[in-house]
C-alpha cells in the first residue's frame, strides 16, 4: 500500500499521488459533467448563499437548501440523475478507502476567487465507518483540520494539485474547512480556482 503521511490520527495525506495527465483528465470529465449538472450555489438551513460552487456525480448528490442538507439522486435544478462517477475515482477509493465497497457519491467542489469552506463536520452519511476520499486540483487550499469537538485545536496545511487525503477512523468526523485558496498557484482549472472531489458512502 503507498506510503502516506498521517498528520493526525485518521487523518492521512497522500501528495502528489495523481499526475498532471491524469488530474487533465479530472477536470475535463467534471467540465463535461458540469454541461448537464451545472455548478450551483447552495444556499446553507439559514438562507446564506455558499461561497463554493457545486455539483455531484454518482448515484447519490449532496445538496443544501433551506430544508436543510442531504443527499438527493437528482440535481435540484435539473431533475436529473447525477452524471456517473468516472473509473479513476472508483479505482482510487478501491485502492486508498474500501476495496470492497464502492462510494456512492462524490461531491464536486468549486472553489474561484475569494471562496471558502467554514469548519464543519462531514455527518451527512448514514455509515460513518466508511472514510471521506478528498482529491485536490488546481490552486493550492490552506485546509485546516481539528478534532471532533468544535473548540479543539486545528492544525493548518496546503493541499495541493495531485493531493489525496482521506478522514477515517477517529477524524472521520472531524472538524475541518478550508480557510482559502491561493490563486493562481496551478494552471490547472480551465478560469483559475481549485475543484475539489470528495468520495463518500452516503447509504
Ligand atoms: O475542499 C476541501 O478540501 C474540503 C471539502 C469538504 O470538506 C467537503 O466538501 O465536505
Ligand atoms: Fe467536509
Amino acid at each position: 500500500m503507498l506510503q502516506s503521511l498521517s498528520v493526525v490520527p485518521g487523518f492521512d495525506l497522500w501528495p502528489g499521488v495523481l499526475d498532471v495527465e491524469t488530474q487533465k483528465a479530472l477536470v475535463a470529465s467534471i467540465l463535461e459533467a458540469a454541461q448537464t449538472a451545472p455548478f450551483a450555489q447552495y444556499e446553507t438551513p439559514q438562507g446564506k448563499a455558499m461561497s463554493a460552487a457545486m455539483t455531484a456525480l454518482g448515484p447519490l448528490g449532496w445538496i443544501s437548501d433551506r430544508s436543510g442538507y442531504r443527499y438527493t439522486d437528482r440535481h435540484p435544478g435539473t431533475e436529473q440523475p447525477w452524471p456517473p462517477m468516472p473509473q479513476v475515482l472508483l479505482g482510487l477509493w478501491a485502492r486508498l478507502a474500501d476495496p470492497e465497497t464502492p462510494p456512492d457519491s462524490c461531491l464536486v467542489n468549486l472553489y474561484r476567487g475569494e471562496a471558502r469552506m467554514g469548519l464543519h463536520q462531514d455527518r451527512d452519511e448514514v455509515d460513518p465507518s466508511f472514510p471521506v476520499l478528498s482529491i485536490s486540483l488546481g490552486d493550492t487550499a490552506v485546509f485546516r483540520i481539528g478534532g471532533t469537538h468544535r473548540k479543539d485545536p486545528t492544525r493548518s496545511l496546503r493541499l495541493s494539485s495531485g493531493d489525496v487525503c482521506r478522514l477515517s477512523g477517529p477524524a472521520r468526523l472531524a472538524f475541518h474547512g478550508v480557510d482559502r485558496i491561493l490563486p493562481g498557484s496551478s494552471s490547472l482549472v480551465p478560469g483559475g480556482g481549485r475543484i475539489n472531489l470528495t468520495l463518500r458512502r452516503a447509504r
